[in-house]
């Protein structure tokens, strides 16, 4: 059984059916090729900053983390691990999958604080690996929320990408950033068919990959050295993209260590 940590970005949810489309692809790999399983992590970014706006307050980010304070985290917990973990699950509902949501702690990373500064910012401990291996032996498409439960029994904001790379990590499993363009795009905004540290690093330093792109092509890079193999980024608005990595074809960007 091959599993595959798909990440999802959060503004997946701010376009109508977009994931239920990309469940129905799932739902379609699971009948064609019943040797791949998924798990599914995801963000939600875009939804913590209509909740803390609404609710009157300023947020930051620093290096493409969010600086959480502790009096926003009732609001970051609520729109990541509330609402966003169960609109998806009712998207996967849709689309014929028996979801099951849950938390980092549930799928066995231990979260700790990333630094001060950054208040209840966390970062992932590779643990085991969690409920995780027995949800998908009962058939269960694991939905993940990017807040951990830290050993000091603080709640923590861990970025979605920083999440799906531990859990991958965890497993040894395949890893597919789905977001909300193609690829890495150049300088001249063309897709990058291939990426590795030295790319990363001279895109970055010519301010090329900026912001979340930023920590998620870090992360890709992470992610590809321990499991000593290729990390795809690609876009949840090409569900089909899911089929093509599956059967072993290329799709958007490939990390490699
Ligand atoms: N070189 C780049 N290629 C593609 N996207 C980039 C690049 N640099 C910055 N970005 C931005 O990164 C965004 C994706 O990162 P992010 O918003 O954190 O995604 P997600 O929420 O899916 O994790 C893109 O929508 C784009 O605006
Ligand atoms: C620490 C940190 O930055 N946490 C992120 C978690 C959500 C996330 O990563 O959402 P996307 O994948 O949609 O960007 C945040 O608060 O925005």
């Amino acid at each position: 059984m091959k599993t595959w940590v798909i990440k999802v970005g959060g503004a997946v949810l701010n376009q109508d059916d977009a994931a239920t489309e990309l469940f129905k692809e799932m739902a379609k790999i699971a009948t064609c090729h019943p040797s791949n399983q998924f798990i599914l992590v995801h963000g939600g970014g875009a939804l913590v900053d209509r909740w803390l706006s609404d609710a009157g307050f300023a947020t930051a980010k620093h290096q493409g983390l969010r600086i959480s304070p502790k009096e926003q985290m009732p609001y970051i917990i609520g729109a990541l691990s509330g609402c966003a973990n169960k609109q998806l699950m009712a998207q996967a509902i849709v689309a014929n999958l028996q979801p099951f949501g849950c938390s980092l702690y549930e799928a066995g990373i231990t979260v700790t604080q990333k630094l001060k500064a950054l208040a209840q910012v966390g970062q992932c401990q590779v643990g085991k690996a969690g409920v995780l291996p027995e949800l998908l032996a009962m058939g269960r498409l694991p939905v993940v929320s990017s807040i951990g439960i830290g050993p000091d029994g603080q709640l923590y904001n861990v970025n979605a990408d920083e999440a799906a790379e531990a859990i991958a990590s965890a497993l040894g499993a395949e890893l597919v950033f789905m977001t909300d363009v193609e690829a890495v795009l150049d300088k001249n905004k063309q897709p990058i068919r291939h990426l590795n540290a030295e790319g990363i690093n001279m895109l970055i330093e010519t301010g090329v990959i900026v912001g979340g792109m930023e920590v998620k092509v870090k992360t890709s890079l992470r992610a590809a050295q321990c499991l000593r193999r290729g990390v795809y980024i690609s876009s949840w608005q090409k569900p089909e993209n899911l089929s093509f990595l599956v059967g072993g074809k290329h799709a958007g960007t490939q990390v490699t260590p």
